[in-house]
């Protein structure tokens, strides 16, 4: 009675979002991650310990069929990060032993959704910030998790009334790219794959096979095959993809969700920025976004499923299982970590431990029928907390020796054409005026530019032979050391008693 009491005053003083809208750099309502992201932009973010893992959590309303069940809403939330969880079991008047236990749970996030809240809402107390730094090659991860029909798809993806997190990001990527356009050069490509069953499918090609995930030392985690769409001008073409894309992922009615997701879907966007003056050498940010929507959780006495979605929901259970593995290996920081128990924690393995920025919008229901589902993944979300990871710059250096070179050389013989094309003027006669003189003293110089260019093609030419001449004689090298390498060892493990005559 004085817990409730208490939980009532506390939310009396409940958060209120600010109404001003928030400049991208800004960071999420929450001092911490904003104080962390500007680290990052200043490139400090390779520091030792890294950042945490934005982790908010968000309510929706009862659904009406929750309703008309009787259901009772056992969430609470406060002040913008407290949750507040009503355990809806009764305790038997005997049962001494649990009689003064609480029956409230409390848990503090980086931010506390209530039903209220609106996608837009949600987007920019958890998701916004991460725009700057994906532009800056940062690689940067949100993912919805939770329990069947909590509302991730619904968060992630939203409906044309309401548009979800995919495309109110890809809008402001898009609009900050299009503001710093004239200075730098950006491409962006996209992908959209899925996790069904435990294979990889490309959501944008579903007549391929299924795809391998692969460890890249500069990549990162990535998947082998997948189509990348590039030229992408617009948030809007992005979702034409996605819906396309969409029409093609597994969703299915289950006892629990009419539109049940039966896979996880990733949306990457990959995001190249260089300098627009860049010349022989560029140096290239690549920034990659995975906007994840995760399959839901589901406990098969509940959802009444068979045959297919009953496979399906052992394959998504297992890989969540998986998933909330990772999560406490990484919350207790102990050596291992499981990712490879699942594809989905394998994609996910830079996102949960590795070089990237992550958000996880654990969605619950506030129905008191689903409390176990609601509780854990509280639980999870709580632990996921303390996940560290350390997102770095992505540059790579393009070193534009041949091709660059040859566009260079391009260029310089076309302008040549061009010169001599106008050159063909008629020879120069005795008899000629001062006019005429002029023009054969101009065509002179014309001859001697011509000359100048012709030289300059030598030498850029002269330059990639030496190029190359430079890469083979470092392979050279190489082979040399390794041989040095291989007679030193052969004489350590000989010993002084080798002789060389
Ligand atoms: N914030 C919200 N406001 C209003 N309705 C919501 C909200 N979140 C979810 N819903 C509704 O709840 C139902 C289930 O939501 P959704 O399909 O997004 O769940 P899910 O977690 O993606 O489920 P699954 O894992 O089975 O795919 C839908 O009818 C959706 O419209």
């Amino acid at each position: 009675m004085l817990a409730a009491a208490f939980s009532h005053r506390f939310c009396q003083e409940r958060h209120r979002f600010p109404s001003k809208v928030r400049s991208l750099s800004e960071g999420p309502a929450d001092g911490r991650a904003s104080r962390e992201l500007g680290e990052e932009e200043e490139g400090s973010s390779s520091k030792p310990g890294g950042h945490n893992i934005l982790v908010a959590v968000r309510s929706r309303a009862l659904l009406p069929q929750e309703r008309s069940a009787g259901g009772h809403a056992i969430i609470t939330i406060c002040n913008g990060t407290t949750v507040i969880l009503e355990d809806p079991h009764t305790t038997a008047a005997d049962d001494y032993l649990r009689l003064n236990k609480s029956k409230e749970r409390r848990y503090h996030f980086d931010q506390a959704l209530e039903e209220t809240a609106q996608n837009l809402e949600v987007y920019e107390r958890t998701t916004r910030f991460l725009i700057p730094s994906v532009i800056q090659g940062f690689n940067a991860t949100v993912f919805a998790y939770g329990a069947t029909s909590a509302g991730k798809t619904h968060t992630m993806l939203g409906y044309p009334g309401e548009p979800g997190i995919m495309l109110l990001t890809l809008r402001d990527l898009f609009s900050e790219v299009a503001n710093q356009k004239s200075n730098l050069h950006f491409e962006i490509k996209c992908s959209f794959l899925e996790v069904y069953n435990e294979n990889v499918r490309d959501l944008l090609r579903p007549d391929s096979d299924f795809l391998d995930i692969r460890e890249d030392p500069v990549k990162g985690m990535c998947v082998a095959g997948i189509s990348e769409v590039g030229g992408l001008e617009s948030a809007e073409e992005i979702m034409a993809l996605l819906h396309q894309g969409n029409k093609n992922r597994t969703t299915e009615a289950t006892g629990a969700n009419v539109t049940s997701s039966r896979s996880h879907a990733v949306l990457q966007v990959m995001v190249h920025q260089r300098d627009k003056t860049a010349d022989i050498v560029a140096h290239v940010n690549l920034g990659k976004l995975s906007m994840i929507d995760l399959a839901g959780s589901e406990r098969a006495s509940q959802t009444n499923n068979k045959g297919m979605r009953m496979i399906e929901g052992a394959n998504i259970n297992r890989s969540l299982l998986a998933l909330g593995n990772c999560i406490t290996a990484l919350s207790s920081a102990v050596a291992f970590v499981p990712y490879r128990d699942s594809k989905m924690t394998r994609l996910l393995k830079d996102s949960l431990g590795g070089n990237c920025r992550t958000v996880m919008i654990a969605n619950v229901s506030p129905c008191h029928i689903n409390y176990e589902d609601t509780h854990n993944t509280l639980k999870y979300a709580n632990r996921a907390k303390n996940i560290k990871t350390k997102a770095v710059r992505n540059v790579v250096q393009v070193n534009y020796h041949v091709s660059k070179y040859t566009e260079i050389i391009k260029d310089l013989r076309s302008e040549i054409q061009e010169l001599k094309a106008k050159l063909a003027v008629p020879e120069a006669h005795p008899d000629m005026g001062e006019e005429e003189l002029d023009t054969k003293q101009s065509v002179k110089w014309k001859h001697e530019l011509m000359q100048n260019f012709e030289e300059r093609v030598r030498i850029k030419r002269r330059l990639i032979d030496l190029a190359h001449e430079t890469k083979n004689q470092m392979v050279q090298k190489s082979h040399a050391q390794v041989g040095i390498s291989q007679w030193e060892s052969g004489r350590q493990a000989f010993g002084p008693s080798v002789r060389f005559t």
